[in-house]
This record gives structure tokens, sequence and C-alpha cells, in this order.
């Protein structure tokens, strides 16, 4: 628990260890499982981030930016493997919090066999969230990650994202290549996987909110919603209320890391 005065405490809510966040200029929550960002409101504003109401026992929290890591999606040869990687289901230590009037910095740290990950967020009247990964095996590696970030919206089918105009990608719904004409809708699900990271924003009129989400260093943006597919644990009206824009360098532009290499991961986001 954080003195008095200070913007941080610990808490536990279901069964989970929370770092809440009081910062005059917004609120925040981390769960230390996935060293998950989970919660992050600029005063004045509506969250920027979904989170689902009810978190499974030993499971992944959906909701707030979850870091997949060390790959996405399947593993590529274990099939029994967690999707989306052990980051988001293992406990990562809190290295260092610094405030000042601007806002906070945090480090977190996961550490697995050879493996070091860091995830630097930055957080103000905007969010920055940097992954840095590092291996020490004696052999070149694999590596996919993601910064699978949940927006809060008023209505998934009713928001534009902008920025992907000309992008090709795959659509794993249509289980085909594809090419962004204008800008992206979700009507009925969406799960594109984009060969491009840039700077997109995300237009919600019925909230008069336009966010600024860059990609940008990412090789791939990813966008998912499962469309009126039932997520455990998650209603249906509950799941109209986000739609995921992800930061990721995956499938056919999955890393290689030689021993020593570092690889990076970005997202930011800011109101415009
Ligand atoms: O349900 P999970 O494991 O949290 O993943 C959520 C979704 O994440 C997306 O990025 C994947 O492409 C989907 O396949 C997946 O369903």
């Amino acid at each position: 628990m954080a003195g008095k005065g200070e913007p941080q405490r610990w808490v536990t809510h279901q069964g989970y260890e929370l770092l809440l966040i009081e910062h005059p200029r917004f609120q925040a929550a981390f769960s230390r499982q996935g060293g998950q960002l989970l919660h992050f409101r600029p005063r004045g504003q509506r969250p920027w981030l979904w989170c689902a109401s009810h978190w499974p026992r030993g499971g992944a929290i959906r909701g707030g930016v979850p870091v997949c890591w060390p790959w996405f999606g399947r593993h590529p040869t274990e099939p029994g493997w967690p999707s989306h990687g052990w980051a988001r289901l293992s406990d990562w230590q809190l290295l260092a919090s610094e405030a000042d009037e601007q806002g906070m910095r945090l480090t977190w740290q996961l550490a697995l066999c050879d493996w070091q990950v860091t995830l630097e967020v930055e957080l103000g009247t905007g969010m920055r969230l940097c992954l840095r990964t590092r291996h020490q095996d004696t052999h070149t590696c694999q590596l996919s990650h993601a910064l699978h970030a949940y927006w809060q919206v008023s209505d998934v089918t009713r928001v534009a994202l902008l920025g992907l105009e000309g992008a090709s990608g795959h659509d794993l719904l249509a289980r085909s290549e594809c090419r962004q004409r204008g800008e992206l809708r979700v009507e009925e699900g969406c799960h594109r996987i984009f060969r491009r990271g840039g700077p997109l924003q995300l237009q919600d009129l019925a909230w008069q909110r336009r966010l600024a989400i860059d990609t940008s260093g990412a090789a791939n943006s990813v966008v998912w919603h499962p469309g009126s597919r039932p997520l455990t644990d998650v209603g249906w009206h509950e799941a109209q209320g986000f739609i995921c824009v992800e930061a990721a360098s995956c499938g056919p532009d999955s890393l290689s890391l030689a021993p020593g290499d570092e690889a990076l991961l970005s997202l930011h986001a800011e109101l415009v």
C-alpha cells in the first residue's frame, strides 16, 4: 500500500491484486497478473478502455490492454499452449513508478527462463505503452506479440476507424486477403490483421469523441470484435461496448530474435 498522499494503492478485487491510481489528471488501474492496464480515464472524460465485469479465476482478464507475449493467437507448434502466450496469465513485478503534476510513469517486468520483457507505461492526458523484449537464449527465437487494447465505445456498430484506407491484410473471418476501402466499420464481427502500423482515429459520434490511436512501429494493426459470437462470461450488450484495435507483430510479420537482440512494440493514444 502506498503512503498517505501518494497516488497509488494496492487492493484485491475478484481475487486479483490491483494497483489503483488516483492522479489529478487521470484515474487508472492495473492488475499484477499480466501487468495489465485495465482502466484509464483522464479527468472529466469517459473511460477510454473497456473491461469485462466478470473476471475468471486462473484465466485471462478480458479488457484493458492485455499483453500478448511471447506469441500472439495460437502457438505456432504447441496447440495445447494458451492463446496469446504466458504474459497475460503471469504475475508481473512493478519495478518503478514515478509521479509528477503531468502524470505517471510505471515500469512492469516479467522474466521467464531466458526471456525478459518490460512494459513501460506513461499516463497523463494520454497513454503510451512500450513493450521491450530481450532474450539471452543461445539460439535465435521466434517472437510474436501484441498490445491488445479493448477501447470502450458507445456501440461497436456505430463507430468508425479511420487511417487504414488502402491497407492490405488478412481477413480471418472471410479467410482471404483484404484491402481496406474507406473507413472501417464493424457490422457483424471483424477479425482483420493489417500489414501496417500507423496513425489511426477512432471516431465515436454518439460520445462526440475522437481518439488518435498510434500503432506506428508495429508491423500490424489488428482489428477484432466477435460480433454475435458469444464470449464466455460477457453478455451481448456488454460486448457491444468495445472494439479491439491492437498494435502487433504476428503471423508473417513475427520476429526472429538473435541472442541479445531487443524487440520493441508501442501503442500511443490521445484525444483529438
Ligand atoms: O479470447 P482471447 O484469447 O482473449 O482472444 C481474443 C481475440 O483476440 C484476437 O486478437 C484474436 O485474433 C482472436 O482470435 C481472439 O479471439
